[in-house]
Formats: C-alpha cells, sequence, structure tokens
C-alpha cells in the first residue's frame, strides 16, 4: 500500500529521518514505539506530504514518489497536537461528511460512545474544547468514515481512562482496517496490532511482524532479575504466577506469548529496577 524508500528529513541540516526504509501493506496494523524525538510525527508528516524531503513514499506502487490528493484522501489521520481550528465543531463534522465521505450516523454513534455530546458541543469553535474534547472529535472524524489507512499520533495521550478504553474497543472493532499507531503505550496498543515497529534516531531498529505468530496456549518462560526487592513489582508479578527466589530479587514464570507485549508494557514500568531479563524465543506448551 505506501512504500517508503531512504526518506530523509532535514531540519536545520539535522537529519530527523535518516533513510528510513519501510513498507506498509494492506492489513498492517502497526504501533509505532520510540522515545520522544525518534522521528514518528515527522514521518506521518512526510507520508502525509505535509513536509518536502529526500527519498521516496509511493502508493499503491503507482509512482513511487507521487502523492495525489486522492492516495491522501485514503488516510484519516489524528494528530497528537489538535489544529488550533477557529471552525464550530457542527462545521468541522459538516466538512468530514461531505468532503471526506464520513457517515453522520456513525460518527454520532462514536461521538456517544466516547462520552461527547456533538449537539452540546456544535455551536463551539473547535480551539476552544478541552484537549481530551478535541482529541474525541478527531478520532470520532476519523473512525466515521472508512479510510484505508488510519494513522494515530498519541490518540489517547489526553483522553480520560474510560474513553481510552472505549477508544480501544472502537479500533479492535476494526479488525480488518490498516493502522499506524504512535504510542507511549505498548502495552495498550498491542493487543490492536500484528506488527511493531520501533524506531530510534529517524531509523527503524525494530520491524517485527509478531503478534499473528503468536499462537493461542503458547509461553515463553522469563526470568527477571533486580537490583534490589521491590515489593510493587512482586506483587505485580506474582499475577503473572511469577515465582520469586528468597531475597525477592530472581522472578521466574511463563508469559503467554500472546501476552508477551502486554508483559514488556509491565515490565518497562520498572525498567531502572532491572538488571537482566530474559525470554525465551522458543515457545513452550504448558498443559
Ligand atoms: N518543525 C521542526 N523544526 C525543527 N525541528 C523539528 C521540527 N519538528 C520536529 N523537529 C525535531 O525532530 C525530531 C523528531 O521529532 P518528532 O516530533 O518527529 O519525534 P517523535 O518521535 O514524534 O517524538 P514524541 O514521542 O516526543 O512525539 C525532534 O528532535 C524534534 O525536535
Amino acid at each position: 500500500m505506501i512504500t517508503i524508500d531512504r526518506l530523509t528529513k532535514r531540519f536545520d541540516r539535522r537529519a530527523v529521518l535518516d533513510e528510513l526504509t519501510l513498507s506498509i501493506a494492506a492489513g498492517d496494523r502497526i504501533a509505532l514505539i520510540g522515545s520522544n524525538g525518534a522521528g514518528k510525527t515527522t514521518l506521518f508528516r512526510c507520508l502525509l506530504g505535509q513536509y518536502r524531503h529526500d527519498g521516496r513514499v509511493g502508493f499503491d506502487g503507482a509512482g513511487a514518489g507521487r502523492r495525489d490528493a486522492g492516495a491522501l484522501a485514503r488516510i484519516a489521520f489524528v494528530p497528537q497536537l489538535p489544529p488550533p481550528l477557529r471552525m464550530p465543531v457542527g462545521e468541522l463534522l459538516g466538512f468530514a461528511e461531505k468532503g471526506a465521505g464520513a457517515d453522520r450516523a456513525l460518527m454520532q454513534a462514536i461521538a456517544e460512545r466516547m462520552g461527547i455530546d456533538l449537539d452540546e458541543v456544535k455551536k463551539r469553535p473547535f480551539y476552544r474544547l478541552s484537549g481530551g474534547q478535541k482529541q474525541k472529535i478527531l478520532v470520532t472524524v476519523a473512525l466515521g468514515r472508512n479510510a484505508d489507512l488510519m494513522i494515530f499520533d498519541e490518540p489517547s495521550a489526553n483522553l480520560d481512562p474510560a474513553a481510552r478504553a472505549v477508544f480501544i474497543d472502537l479500533l479492535a472493532e476494526r479488525r480488518d482496517a490498516s493502522m499506524l499507531i504512535a504510542s507511549h503505550r505498548l502495552e495498550e496498543v498491542a493487543p490492536l496490532v500484528n506488527r511493531v515497529i520501533e524506531m530510534d534516531r529517524g531509523r527503524v531498529v525494530l520491524d517485527d511482524a509478531v503478534m499473528d505468530r503468536l499462537k493461542a496456549g503458547e509461553f515463553r518462560r522469563a526470568e527477571i532479575v533486580l537490583s534490589a526487592p521491590h515489593a510493587p513489582f512482586a506483587l505485580a508479578l506474582s499475577g503473572w504466577g511469577f515465582e520469586a527466589n528468597g531475597a525477592g530479587t530472581r522472578f521466574t514464570g511463563p508469559v503467554p506469548a500472546a501476552e508477551t507485549f502486554r508483559f514488556l508494557g509491565l515490565l518497562a514500568r520498572y525498567g531502572s529496577l532491572i538488571e537482566s531479563l530474559s525470554l525465551d524465543q522458543q515457545p513452550e506448551r504448558v498443559n
């Protein structure tokens, strides 16, 4: 669907994307991870034709390097920072409907589930809404139509926990859609994706089509060594059925293969305590 070939973007001569090469196929549901400043947003902006760049971005193999309006219209994008739109929300929804083929009834239903009343906010200028309300409207617009690819840049950052859970459900209901989701909460988006791409300093450092390989009923054996005992960590791991040594510094146990990312997401919270971690590559069956 999209082929990115040696994409380089410089700001003030500094390469923020550095010969990045990647292809995205229909049906890919990608979690894009990487530390602050890794280049995720810049990649999206290049994909969407908002930045000039070196290298090529091709859609559907048609004239690599060319992006016509038609190709871009097939992408729904929810930015990390909502644009400062002065137009009333009702007008924005009208544009989505008439200009981008969004379905009014579907948007209404999505907004309701996200916990925002469209009738109540339709007269208000978009930029006057709260951060979470803006995000809910942008998600409503993005999910209110049948885009070929949905790109979300930290979509749940401003959402309250209830809306975040609904948002994840809404995405899970679109199992067949292609998605590219930048998130610092891998554990949250892991159940939605079939591919994880990690960026570091403008390059792809990991590209793993993992989830489809993971079969229900397979486990990986993990061993974690801490620099010091830590009661909250021990409690969290006991919930996963892990055993601890007497000193409370070495933990071993099974990780359901399909939950690998959720498990690693949990460990990430205790990163500074972890001295070593091993996770068997070969899944084993536990009866
Ligand atoms: N318009 C710009 N002008 C100059 N530098 C920029 C511009 N936009 C981004 N950068 C720089 O490019 C680098 C990558 O930024 P980018 O927003 O793509 O990172 P990111 O991976 O999305 O980060 P985060 O996880 O914090 O959202 C950063 O060092 C940032 O300061």
